[in-house]
């Protein structure tokens, strides 16, 4: 990793201890959505050394590949192996799978038990991917305008681009939340970011759906 990816993930993380210490002073317990994928695994290692009372802090998925907690493509691994350790690791992590064999037969429960969590959430951290996707709001997704519009908490999603089905935080309950990071890096994202800056048509970069509200964009080459 270059030192400037790792400097931006270390930012991102002492700004993210400090929002959800920030809110810890008026509120019992605070909730923190995190995105998967392969950026996020450096600032997650500089959160979990984090001073702050994890105990008190709910942890989630904006969303996930509906797949076992063993495969390595769960998000909720990589939750698992690289935040809920150190410091982090009394923290309560809600995973967003069941034991259903697909998210469709899974959502109703899990937007249920979702409801539990300490909303709105205190930081939604959200990734991006080179399609302009985020969270699993998927521009070649048959669901997206479902998700971009629901008002239910969680949607199920499938999409060419991906191998396996996901579910999602809906752009409604993504947009539940005190503050919103972008992490992104590399000039190809900082491409799309562009492009997404200067377009309106949501359904072709969905991250445009955050960008109507403030967004703290954590980029580095
Ligand atoms: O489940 C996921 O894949 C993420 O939640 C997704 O929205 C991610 O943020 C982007 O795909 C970027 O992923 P990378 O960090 O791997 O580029």
């Amino acid at each position: 990793m270059s030192e400037a990816r790792r400097q931006l993930a270390e930012q991102l993380a002492e700004a993210v201890a400090e929002a959800l210490r920030s809110d810890l002073v008026t509120r019992q317990r605070v909730l923190l959505v995190v995105s998967g994928g392969s950026t996020p695994v450096a600032f997650f290692q500089a959160l979990a050394v984090q001073q702050l009372p994890w105990e008190r802090v709910d942890i989630t998925l904006a969303d996930e590949r509906w797949v076992s907690e063993v495969d390595s493509d769960s998000n909720a691994r990589l939750v698992r192996e690289h935040l809920l350790q150190a410091q982090a690791e009394s923290a309560t992590f809600f995973a967003l799978t069941t034991a259903d064999g697909t998210p469709e037969e899974g959502v109703d429960t899990l937007c249920q038990q979702v409801e539990t969590l300490a909303w709105p959430a205190s930081v939604v951290v959200l990734g991006m991917g080179a399609d302009g996707h985020t969270a699993s709001l998927f521009p070649d997704s048959r669901e997206l305008e479902l998700a971009l519009a629901s008002d239910d908490a969680l949607v199920a999603v499938r999409t060419p681009s991906q191998p396996q089905p996901r579910i999602t935080l809906s752009a409604a309950r993504l947009h539940q939340a005190r503050r919103h990071f972008l992490h992104i890096t590399g000039e190809d994202k900082r491409q799309v970011l562009a492009r997404a800056l200067t377009g309106d048509d949501v359904r072709k970069l969905p991250i445009r759906a955050f960008l109507s509200c403030p967004l703290a964009i954590y980029w580095a080459p």
